[in-house]
């Protein structure tokens, strides 16, 4: 709550921010009520209730913020400085928001009396399987594109496991993470796929995953055929606000666009950074696109990466930013975000993008 008052002023004045910041007050001063009571069941009770509601008020804080962002860009002129103050600020912002609802979701589902796996511990299985999670998100970006498209790659998976041969892959995380990271990845891929060779053609190239257990790391790779990205894109793929699709409708009431907001690589890479992991993409344009998720074999050096508020994070939205030091800016300082690319729709294979899973 500190840092959001750090934003540049013109963003705090847009109306989806300042909703957002509303949320924040409100859901903190319901918490500290509980400081002041004795802790008997009854209390225990409530305060699990306040965290359920809690939690429903934040659902669209990502949409919603999104939406300010857009407001902001639609009413000012953003210079290269705001620009990084808020890519700084959302990455800092969303990850923060992650590890708040991993914390509501655990106490909710040890206390709250949900609990009807004996194998999860609140929200994290310590067998997790990882092919499992993700011929499930594949067939729910599936559906998604068939009904767009009328059309969808096939999937292979390979698995290789290099400390045991031939054992499934399993390991101890929050499946509706993994979830989240490879729905969105297969989205991107599949709607590169049929936007590259069309949705009529006899064939679409597969999406192919490969599940490797290495010695430090976990890794999932998501190969596509899909035509890839230039390289002039890629130092933006991570930026909020970067996408190829159109644009999504304004809304007055504050209710949720659908997508399109060009957040599926940022969040996900948040997702993996969370447990220490990470989430690359490299891209052969002209063929296709390979995304790596990276994930620690080992549970005990996965423990939480949070953002730190003290001077340095604070500096940081008042540092300038220093004057070039070599003679051609790179090429991708001329391309605006949201850049409206393709004709084809693709609200819907995006629509499930922003309800992080957690
Ligand atoms: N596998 C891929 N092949 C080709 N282009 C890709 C691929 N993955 C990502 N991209 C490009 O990167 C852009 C940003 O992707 P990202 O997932 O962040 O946002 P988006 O899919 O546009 O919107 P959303 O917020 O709904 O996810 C896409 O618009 C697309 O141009």
């Amino acid at each position: 709550m500190k840092e959001i008052n750090l934003l540049p002023d013109n963003l705090l004045r847009m109306p989806s921010v300042s909703l957002v910041n509303d949320w924040y007050v409100r859901s903190f001063s319901e918490i500290l009520e509980f400081e002041k009571t004795d802790v008997t069941d009854k209390v225990l009770d409530r305060f699990c209730q306040s965290l359920v509601k809690i939690r429903n008020r934040h659902t669209d804080v990502v949409q919603t913020m999104a939406q300010g962002v857009l407001e902001l860009k639609e009413s000012h002129k953003i210079d290269h400085q705001t620009e990084n103050s808020i890519q700084y600020f959302l990455d800092r912002f969303y990850m923060s928001r992650i590890s708040i609802r991993m914390l509501i979701n655990q106490h909710t589902l040890l206390f709250g009396g949900q609990l009807n796996d004996s194998r999860h511990v609140g929200c994290i299985d310590p067998q997790c399987d990882l092919v499992g999670v993700v011929k499930d998100a594949y067939e729910n970006a599936r559906f998604l594109c068939d009904q767009y498209y009328l059309a969808s790659p096939d999937l292979i998976v390979r698995e290789h496991n290099e400390r045991e041969h031939g054992v499934p892959i399993r390991i101890v995380y929050v499946p509706s993470h993994l979830y989240h990271m490879l729905f969105e990845l297969f989205k991107n891929s599949m709607r590169a796929v049929i936007e590259h060779h069309g949705s009529n053609a006899e064939h679409h190239p597969p999406v192919v995953v490969t599940i490797v257990r290495g010695r430090e790391d976990i890794c999932v790779k998501v190969s596509d055929q899909g035509g890839g990205i230039p390289r002039s894109h890629t130092d933006l793929l991570f930026n909020y606000m970067f996408s190829t699709a159109p644009q999504p409708p304004k809304s007055d009431a504050h209710t949720a666009p659908l997508a399109g907001y060009g957040y599926g690589l940022p969040i996900s890479r948040l997702y993996a950074r969370y447990f220490h992991g990470d989430l690359i993409l490299l891209s052969c344009d002209g063929y296709g696109t390979d995304t790596i998720i990276y994930m620690k074999a080992l549970s005990n050096e996965a423990n939480e990466l949070l953002p730190v508020f003290n001077k340095t994070s604070s500096k940081f939205y008042r540092a300038t930013i220093p004057a070039a030091d070599w003679s051609n800016a790179s090429s991708s300082m001329g391309i605006r975000h949201m850049t409206t690319t393709s004709p084809r729709k693709q609200t819907v294979m995006q629509n499930e993008t922003m309800h992080a899973q957690c």
